[in-house]
């Protein structure tokens, strides 16, 4: 098996697992990607086999056509706006189980739908998991102000670059019509303080970083053919 079949692997594992949380009369958030998305179709097999009634509020277009695949019924955050559940990936997860989200542009909506959630799942394969975080972090941008943005982004000692498309030209455009620009900073000192600075630069929409759900948050990694629940450091280890 190669390292990506492995990873996938781990994913789906991971995702089945999670979708295995759901208990009939949830509404659940369901997150974007590869991840969530073996999630999305685990509870979709579920809702049919055990006939257990689930609305599911998607965090994409993406997420809510899979949803509809998978025969979930779908609504909007705005018609259940507190959820019970919300089963999500990463792209890294940190030991004080801060993250990083946003790698397929959807962290602005995944962002208010694990604010309305009583109980958030991460589901992550082992490659995400990190004492640190490190990658670059994901912002939306009201495009007017994306050039301003990046200036401030240098300013708190990052490098922002506008994301471009891998099947388009030009910059992803998000499900809520901007772009992003995705942010490198090394490794990040103070998650928190990062997350509140990029919060308050004008055109910014949203930051891919979630450093305020730790409490509510279960981590579940997959790898080598099985899946743990990972234990939360109270902080992140100092250098
Ligand atoms: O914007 C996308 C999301 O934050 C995803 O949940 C994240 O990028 C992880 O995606 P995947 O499960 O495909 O690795």
């Amino acid at each position: 098996m190669t390292s990506k079949q492995a990873n996938l692997e781990a994913k789906r594992i991971v995702g089945i697992a999670a979708a295995g949380e759901v208990e009939d009369g949830m509404a659940v958030g369901l997150g974007t990607g590869s991840t969530a998305n073996y999630a999305i179709i685990r509870i979709g097999e579920r809702i049919r086999e055990e006939e257990i009634a689930v609305v599911g509020v998607p965090t994409s277009y993406q997420s809510a056509i899979r949803a509809r695949a998978a025969g979930i019924r779908v609504a909007d955050l705005a018609d259940y706006p507190e959820l019970d559940l919300t089963i999500d990936g990463a792209d890294q997860v940190d030991a004080a189980f801060n993250v990083i989200k946003g790698g397929g542009a959807a962290h602005t909506r995944e962002k208010c739908v694990a604010d309305a959630s009583t109980r958030i799942l991460i589901v992550v394969d082992v490659t995400k998991v990190a004492d640190r975080l490190h990658m670059p972090v994901p912002v939306e941008v009201v495009p007017y102000a994306a050039t301003g943005v990046a200036r401030h982004v240098g300013r708190l000692g990052g490098d922002a670059v506008i994301r471009e498309g891998v099947k388009k030209d030009g910059p992803v455009i998000t499900d809520n019509g901007n772009f992003i620009l995705d942010c490198a900073f090394g490794t990040i000192e103070d998650p928190e303080n990062l997350e509140t600075s990029l919060n308050t630069i004008p055109g910014v929409l949203t930051s891919g970083l979630f450093t305020e759900y730790a409490e509510k948050m279960t981590v579940m990694v997959g790898g080598d053919g099985s899946y743990r629940i990972l234990t939360r450091s109270d902080r992140v280890p100092s250098r």
